[in-house]
């Protein structure tokens, strides 16, 4: 399962869970603004904007997993296994496939409205990136700094752009029923609250934290899209940006997956491998790991950003422990 959100406090940050049983070998990868991405159906984009994200690089070729661009849109790709359905490639469209879409949308958008102009005549396609990489069944959320985002699910009815009221996305079920399950728990509350159930008695209000006895805890992506909405729409602002981005880690961490607690096959579970989330006015990348959980942080402004070069961090999976004695 995985969880992304854009988070309106500051700047604006935007990032995710991504939570598996397999690490791919993703890095921290910058792509400045003249290196070539090749599509398989359009023409070269010679120039573009510069992305920061977590790919995994096969072939000089920057796999995004997720990512912001210099003009702050953001961008991740959650699974959405069974629902998820890319087309043949159809003349006179937009022909892209899942795995070019973060660069054909970061590359070019400057905000969600330019996003999704730029889908108007988009067909998502079932090309492989390679035999040994093929297709993933994906669903993305698009943000910006405003806040604003979109989801875009690309499924058996065709495409469809979701706006996005709550700004957070997880995997299935499609993205209305999604939105639709939240109004089961809208008395959700961190205040305490008024007693409906039992007029004329009064009842014994054992613990603080109350109004939240009804909020879903499983590591089901139904659970973690109410669970993360409740805890994003009540997270806290800051005054700094170490104050924000210790609070954005915060709200991502409501949802994020132990080790041992989602058996995906014998034996196997799934868990959060990292966490990410970038500054979407600066451009500067923090993320933790499963194995350190540190911040470590990567600035798009520090790489030469008018190059054809990539530039790759390795995620530093080593504990940081601060001993103080
Ligand atoms: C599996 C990842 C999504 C995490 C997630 O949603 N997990 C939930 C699993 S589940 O619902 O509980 O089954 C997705 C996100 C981005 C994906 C990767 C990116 O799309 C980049 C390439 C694309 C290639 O086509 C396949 C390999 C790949 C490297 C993808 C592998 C995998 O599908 C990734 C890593």
């Amino acid at each position: 399962m995985c969880t992304s959100i854009v988070y309106s406090a500051g700047d604006g940050y935007f990032g995710r869970n991504l939570d598996l049983e397999v690490s791919f070998g993703q890095e921290v990868v910058i792509t400045p603004r003249d290196y070539a991405f090749n599509f398989r159906k359009l023409p070269t984009m010679e120039h573009h904007y510069a992305i920061i994200g977590v790919a995994l690089v096969k072939d000089n070729y920057p796999l995004y997993f997720d990512g912001v661009n210099e003009e702050g849109v953001g961008m991740a790709g959650l699974n959405f296994d069974g629902p998820a359905h890319f087309f043949s490639v159809e003349d006179g469209k937009d022909n892209v496939s899942p795995f070019e879409f973060i660069p054909y949308v970061l590359g070019q958008c400057k905000s969600v409205e330019e996003a999704k102009q730029l889908m108007t005549n988009l067909n998502l396609v079932n090309i492989n990136f390679s035999d040994q990489l093929k297709l993933s069944p994906l669903h993305w959320l698009i943000a910006d700094r405003s806040g604003k985002s979109i989801v875009v699910e690309s499924t058996v009815t065709g495409l469809h752009v979701y706006d996005n009221p709550v700004g957070v996305l997880t995997n299935n079920p499609e993205f209305p029923q999604q939105l639709t399950n939240l109004a089961n728990y809208q008395s959700v509350s961190p205040a305490e609250p008024a007693n409906t159930l039992t007029p004329g008695i009064a009842l014994n209000n054992y613990s603080r934290g109350i109004g939240s006895h009804l909020l879903p805890g499983g590591m089901d992506s139904e659970s973690r899209f109410v669970k993360e909405t409740f805890t994003k729409m009540h997270a806290p602002a800051g005054k700094s940006e170490r104050e924000n981005v210790t609070n954005y880690f915060h709200t991502l961490n409501a949802v994020d997956q132990q080790k041992g607690l989602d058996e995906v096959a014998p034996n196997t579970f799934e868990y959060t491998i990292y966490s990410d989330g970038v500054n979407l006015a600066t451009g500067t990348l923090y993320y933790t790991t499963y194995e350190n959980n540190q911040i470590n942080a990567v600035a798009m402004r520090n790489a030469n950003l008018n190059s054809s070069d990539l530039v790759s961090y390795p995620m530093l999976n080593n504990q940081a422990i601060n001993y103080q004695n």
